[in-house]
C-alpha cells in the first residue's frame, strides 16, 4: 500500500463553538471568574488556524475545552461530535519515553493506533518511513529521544500523532523554545498538513511576519473575548476600521497585540464588537470586485462573498481533496485501533524494553542488592544456628524487611510523577486505556519485585545460616516477596497523589511509624490497648512475624548453644516465639492481610492515578 495514500485520505471537520462560556472557582471570591465570555468562532477543515493573544487571556483554556480535556464549567455549544475520536492533542512540552530511538518510538506508537487487519506490519513500516522522510527526521531515526533537539522532537510529535491520520491536530504552543528557522519550518509543515484537508489549531506567541503569514485564520483572545477572527492579511484592514493604523514597516501581528494589550489605549470593547463580524477571515485579495463596495477598510461585501463562495465551492467540487466526515459510519471507515488486549500485549513489550534499558533499575538495582545482602550476612555470620545470637537474628530479619521495603517504596513513589506526562498524552490521543497501561506495569513489575527480592532473600538466609528447611525458606522468601510488592503499591498510590517531594518525605515518615509497630522496637503487648490497632495497619508487622514464624514455629529443632556458654535463653526455638509475642501468629492470616493491602493500594493507586492524569 501507497503510505502517502494513507494519511492523503483526510475527512474534512470543521469545529464550530458559539456562546463559549468557561467559568472557574476564583478563590477568596464568592463568584466564579468568567475565563472565557461567551465567544464564538468557526475553525476550518483544510486551513491552518492560531490563536493569539496576551498570556491569561485564555488561548490554553480554548484549546482545552475544543479537545475536550476540559469539561466542567464549560457551557455554549461546541459543534465537534463524532469527530471527537479523530483529533490529535500535541501538548506544549514534548514528553517521549527516553531509551527510546525515534524509529522505535514511531513504530510503537503505529503498533497501538492502528490494527493489523487494518494495515499490515510491513505497510506500518513504510508508513513511518514516509513520516520521517517527510519531516526530516530520516537522520535521527537511530537517535535516542532524549537526545534530539528541540525542533526534533516538536516534529517527532507531530509524526507520532499524524501515524492514525487525524482528521484534526490541536498543538499548544509548536513553537516555543525553536529558533526562528525552526519555527518556521514547523508552521509551514503544519500548512502542508492543513492543506491537505485537515483542521489544524495552534496558539502563538507573537510569530513573525513570515510565519503569521502563513496561516489562513488568526484568531485572537483579550481577557476572555474574541477581539479578531479574521485573515492575516486583512489584520491591518481591520485595525483601521477602529483608526488604529498600523505603522509602516511595522509586524502586523506585533500590532494587533499591542492594540490588544491595550497600549494605544483601551479598545477591546470595539475590538470585540468588530470581530463579531466573522467575513474578516475572506482574504480581501481573493475577492471578485464588486463595483458598490471599494472602500478599502471594510470585510467583504455580502455580493462579494457569495461570488466567493460559489467560485470556492466549484474548485472544491473540482479538486476534492478530502471527503467531509458526515456520518459515524465514515468514522468506521477510518484507519481503526487494535483490541485492548493486544494492547496490553505491546504495552508489555514496551515496558520490558524500557525495564533492560535503564541500567540503574536493572544492573545497578540487582548489584546492589546483592552487595548488602552479603554485606548483612558477614555481619550477621552464624546468627541463624547459634542460641546465643537470637535477639541479633529477629534484628536481621527486621533489616531484610526494611531494606526490602524502603528500596521499593522509594522509587515507587518517583515512578508515575516521571512518566504521568507521557501516559497523559498517550491516553488523551487514544493510543490505549489508562487501566490497559497500568495493568501491563503490574504485570512486568511484578516479576521484577519477585526476582530482585528472591536473590537478596537466599544470599542473606544461606549466609546467616538459618534452617535449611526447604519449607521454611519458601515460607521466609513468600512473606519477603509479598511485602516487596506492597511496598511498591504504596510507593505508586503515594506518587499519584502527592509530588515527589512530598511523597517521599510521607512515604519515609510512614515507614518509620510502621517500623515503629513492626513487633520488634516495641512488643505489641507493650503499646497502649487503644494504639494497638496501629499495629494492625502496618504491612511490616506481618510481614516481620511471618518471617519469625517460618524460622522459629512448627516444632524447629533445638538452636545450638556454644561449649563456652553455660545457658542459652532462647536454645528453644519457641522462647524467641515467646519473647517478642509471636507464638499465637497465623501464617496464611498475615499473607492474606498484606495481600489485601496490596490490592487497596493498587486499586486506590490506579483512581488516583486516573484522577492525576485528568487534573494535571
Ligand atoms: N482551572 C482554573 N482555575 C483557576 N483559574 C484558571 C483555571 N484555568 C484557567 N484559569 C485562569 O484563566 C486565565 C486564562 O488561562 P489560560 O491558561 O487559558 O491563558 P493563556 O492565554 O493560555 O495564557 P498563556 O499564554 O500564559 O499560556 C488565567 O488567568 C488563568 O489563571
Amino acid at each position: 500500500m501507497d503510505s502517502s495514500k494513507l494519511l492523503k485520505n483526510v475527512y474534512g471537520i470543521d469545529i464550530h463553538f458559539e456562546d463559549l462560556v468557561y467559568q472557574v472557582n476564583a478563590p477568596k471570591q464568592k463568584e466564579k471568574k468568567a475565563v472565557l465570555k461567551g465567544i464564538t468562532g468557526t475553525f476550518k477543515s483544510g486551513e491552518l488556524t492560531a490563536i493569539m493573544g496576551p498570556s491569561g487571556a485564555g488561548k490554553s483554556s480554548l484549546m482545552n475545552i475544543l479537545t475536550g480535556l476540559t469539561k466542567s464549567g464549560v457551557s455554549g455549544q461546541i459543534e465537534i461530535g463524532k469527530a471527537r475520536k479523530l483529533c490529535g492533542y500535541i501538548m506544549q512540552d514534548d514528553h517521549f519515553f527516553p531509551f527510546f530511538t525515534v524509529d522505535e518510538t514511531m513504530l510503537m506508537a503505529a503498533a497501538l493506533k492502528i490494527a493489523n487487519k487494518c494495515v499490515s506490519m510491513k505497510d506500518k513500516r513504510s508508513l513511518v518511513d514516509y513520516l520521517l522522510n517527510s519531516l526530516k527526521l530520516s537522520k535521527a531515526r537511530h537517535t535516542r529521544c532524549s537526545n534530539l533537539s528541540g525542533g526534533q522532537k516538536k516534529r517527532l510529535s507531530i509524526a507520532l500523532e499524524l501515524i492514525d491520520n487525524p482528521a484534526v491536530l490541536f498543538l499548544d504552543e509548536p513553537t516555543t523554545g525553536l529558533d526562528s528557522s525552526s519555527s518556521f519550518d514547523t508552521i509551514q509543515l503544519l500548512r502542508g498538513l492543513a492543506n491537505e484537508g485537515r483542521t489544524i489549531v495552534c496558539t502563538i506567541h507573537q510569530p513573525s511576519t513570515n510565519i503569521y503569514n502563513l496561516f489562513n485564520l488568526i484568531y485572537v483572545l483579550s481577557s476572555g473575548q474574541c477581539t479578531y477572527q479574521g485573515s492575516p492579511q486583512n489584520t491591518v484592514r481591520f485595525l483601521s476600521t477602529i483608526e488604529l493604523e498600523c505603522p509602516a514597516y511595522h509586524n502586523p501581528a506585533d500590532f494587533l497585540l499591542e492594540c490588544v494589550n491595550g497600549d494605544y489605549g483601551n479598545h477591546t470593547e470595539a475590538l470585540t464588537n468588530a470581530a463579531k463580524d466573522d467575513r474578516w477571515r475572506y482574504d480581501q485579495q481573493l475577492m471578485p470586485s464588486d463595483e458598490e463596495s471599494q472602500v478599502p477598510a471594510t470585510p467583504p461585501t455580502e455580493t462579494q462573498l457569495a461570488k466567493f463562495n460559489e467560485s470556492q465551492a466549484q474548485a472544491q467540487s473540482q479538486k476534492k481533496p478530502f471527503t467531509k466526515l458526515d456520518s459515524s459510519k465514515d468514522l468506521a471507515r477510518h484507519t481503526y485501533p487494535p483490541a485492548e488486549w493486544m494492547r496490553l500485549w505491546l504495552l508489555i513489550g514496551r515496558c520490558h524494553l524500557q525495564f533492560f534499558r535503564d541500567w540503574t533499575l536493572t544492573y545497578l538495582k540487582l548489584g546492589i542488592h546483592i552487595i548488602c545482602a552479603i554485606l548483612i550476612g558477614l555481619f550477621f555470620g552464624d546468627s541463624g544456628s547459634n542460641a546465643t545470637k537470637q535477639i541479633s537474628n529477629v534484628g536481621m530479619i527486621m533489616i531484610h524487611c526494611v531494606y526490602l521495603w524502603y528500596t521499593t517504596i522509594m522509587p515507587g513513589i518517583l515512578r508515575f510523577p516521571s512518566e504521568i506526562a507521557i501516559i497523559k498524552k498517550e491516553t488523551f490521543n487514544n493510543w490505549y486505556k489508562l487501566r490497559t497501561y497500568y495493568l501491563a506495569t503490574i504485570i512486568t513489575s511484578t516479576p521484577v519485585h519477585i526476582i530482585f527480592s528472591t536473590v537478596y532473600i537466599t544470599i542473606g538466609y544461606l549466609m546467616t545460616e538459618q534452617p535449611v528447611e526447604m519449607e521454611r525458606f519458601v515460607k521466609y522468601l513468600l512473606s519477603a516477596v509479598v511485602v516487596t510488592i506492597c511496598a511498591d503499591g504504596l510507593g505508586i498510590f503515594l506518587g499519584t497523589i502527592l509530588n515527589p517531594v512530598n511523597g517521599t518525605f510521607v512515604g519515609a515518615v510512614s515507614t518509620c511509624f510502621m517500623l515503629t509497630f513492626s513487633g520488634f522496637l516495641i512488643l505489641l503487648n507493650h503499646i497502649p490497648a487503644a494504639l494497638r490497632f496501629m499495629a494492625f495497619i502496618s504491612p511490616l508487622r506481618y510481614a516481620l512475624e511471618n518471617m519469625v514464624i517460618s524460622l522459629y514455629g512448627n516444632q524447629r529443632d533445638q538452636l545450638t548453644c556454644p561449649p563456652t556458654e553455660f545457658y542459652c535463653h532462647f536454645k528453644n526455638a519457641v522462647t524467641v516465639l515467646r519473647q517478642f509475642g509471636m507464638e499465637n501468629g497465623d501464617f496464611g492470616y498475615n499473607i492474606m492481610m498484606i495481600l489485601a493491602q496490596i490490592a487497596l493500594f493498587k486499586i486506590l493507586a490506579y483512581f488516583t492515578l486516573k484522577r492525576k492524569i485528568k487534573t494535571n
